[in-house]
């Protein structure tokens, strides 16, 4: 696959990108996000957005929010040499579009200026048309919007540069030469500077053009080239709190914390209801209560029908309840539906099937064939990144008392299980 200028462009390998070179359609938004850094802060042989966070590399959860919004044309990633080839095999898997890659540089600013040249129609074969607003958002802060991008770009129209701003959580203090406090801010006279940040392309490629290597070598702000170099004040726009960049360790927790909870929202509980409607609700309402997510719905299924509108709704979580037969059969149908529907690769789907067992007319020992075979299914579904859990609820048929009560249990493994999502768990049963 050949370079263009640096630039490569993925639509030569028709993975997306492309269109008339230098061309500026009217009103055109592209996005810059430089991911050439080496995650220094964050620690480790792997820079910080190829770090996997529910198995899929960090960037991958930043493209896919921008990717999300239509009216972005192009996508322009600016990753060092040694990992071109990781990052088109990222875009290649996660089905990333609109994505152009260049060559990163030694500091952020130089990143982000390779980035700007590849729309700029600098590079003779640079294939992307030139924007009239540029997005330069960072590849480390997967937590982007539709609105925040379209606030910046709208005030970027007007005044030719704006950016997302937060308030400040510490106070900004001047140490003196010999270490002591030589004065501090006013933390309600200034802000956080985050992104995502916007320009009129003309704008922010005039102020890189004319960039000194001090300010390239040393300078993290964009909005101070714009000031700087082409005399432009940006617009500050308040930005939501998930705006922040991943940048320690914690940060990367936090991120998997916050992608776990979001993707629990939704739960579709397949059974057959004629005869286990009673038994369902009430598992039902424990799922919710369990996960106390407000968002949680909880779809009954009845026989997999409709399963196909939810799997295709962003449904990462079935609950398959086993009332009629005893047998630890993996549900089959629900797994072929799910492979048929190809969900997006973005997030493991967790699939957990209940059974209700009274142990007093048949024994665990009579299973383990069975339960073997759970073991060997999950292994299988696992390559499609399903994440396939069992449950044992304990049916004591005489006592309903204590049925409340494991089903009670059950719910709770169950929420766990979805919460936590752990691969370590698949093909296991667990007994409540
Ligand atoms: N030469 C560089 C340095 C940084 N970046 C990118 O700029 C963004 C924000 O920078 P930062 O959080 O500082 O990332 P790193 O430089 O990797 O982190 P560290 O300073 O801890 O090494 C990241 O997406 C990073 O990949 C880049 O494109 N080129
Ligand atoms: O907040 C920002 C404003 O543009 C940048 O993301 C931040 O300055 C980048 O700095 P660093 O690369 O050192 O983390």
């Amino acid at each position: 696959m050949e370079r263009a200028g640096g630039a490569r462009g993925l639509a030569e390998a028709g993975l997306g990108g492309g269109g008339e070179s230098g061309v500026p359609a009217a009103g055109a938004v592209a996005a810059v996000l430089p991911a050439g850094g080496c995650g220094e802060r964050l620690g480790g042989p792997t820079p910080k957005q190829f770090c996997p966070v529910l198995g899929r590399p960090l960037i991958s959860y930043t493209l896919q929010a921008l990717q999300r919004v239509s009216w972005i044309k192009d996508i322009v990633v600016a990753v060092t040499s040694e990992n071109m080839d990781m990052m088109a095999a990222i875009v290649q898997r996660y089905r990333h579009q609109r994505v152009t890659l260049v060559e990163a540089g030694t500091t952020r600013h130089r990143s982000i200026f390779n980035g700007l040249k590849a729309l700029a129609g600098d590079h003779p074969h640079s294939r992307l048309p030139t924007p009239t607003v540029v997005i330069i958002h960072d590849a480390v802060r997967p937590f982007v919007e539709e609105d925040v991008l379209a606030s910046v770009v709208a005030a970027a129209r007007d005044h030719g540069a704006a950016g997302a701003i937060r308030p400040l959580v510490s106070t900004v203090i001047t140490p003196s030469a010999d270490g002591c406090l030589e004065q501090s801010l006013d933390r309600a006279k200034h802000r956080a500077s985050e992104m995502p940040q916007a320009f009129l392309f003309d704008v922010i490629y005039r102020a890189y053009c004319q960039c000194s290597d001090h300010d390239m070598e040393f300078g993290t702000e964009c909005l101070h080239l714009a000031l700087k170099y082409c005399h432009t004040k940006a617009k500050l726009v308040d930005g939501s709190p998930d705006l922040w960049k991943v940048t320690y360790k914690r940060d990367l927790y936090a991120m998997e914390s916050i992608i776990k909870d979001k993707i629990s929202q939704q739960i579709c509980v397949v059974a057959d209801t004629e005869e286990d409607a009673e038994c369902i609700a009430f598992l039902q309402g424990l799922l919710k209560k369990e996960l106390e997510v407000q968002g949680t719905s909880v779809t009954l299924c009845p026989n997999g029908q409709d399963l196909q509108k939810i799997i295709l709704g962003d449904c990462y979580n079935f609950v398959c309840i086993n009332m009629k037969n005893s047998d630890f059969r993996p549900p089959r149908q629900l797994l072929a539906g799910l492979a048929s529907a190809a969900p997006s690769p973005f997030y493991p789907v967790a699939v957990v099937s209940v059974y209700f067992l009274d142990s007093q007319n048949v024994s665990l020992s009579e299973k383990m064939k069975e339960v073997m075979e759970m073991k060997d299914f999950a292994k299988e579904v696992k390559k499609q990144n399903v994440f396939f859990y069992g449950v044992l609820i304990h049916f004591p048929q005489d006592n309903p008392q204590q049925l409340q009560e494991h089903v009670r249990q059950g719910a709770s493994i169950v929420a766990s299980l979805i919460k936590d999502r752990n691969a370590g768990l698949v093909g296991q049963l667990l007994i409540a």
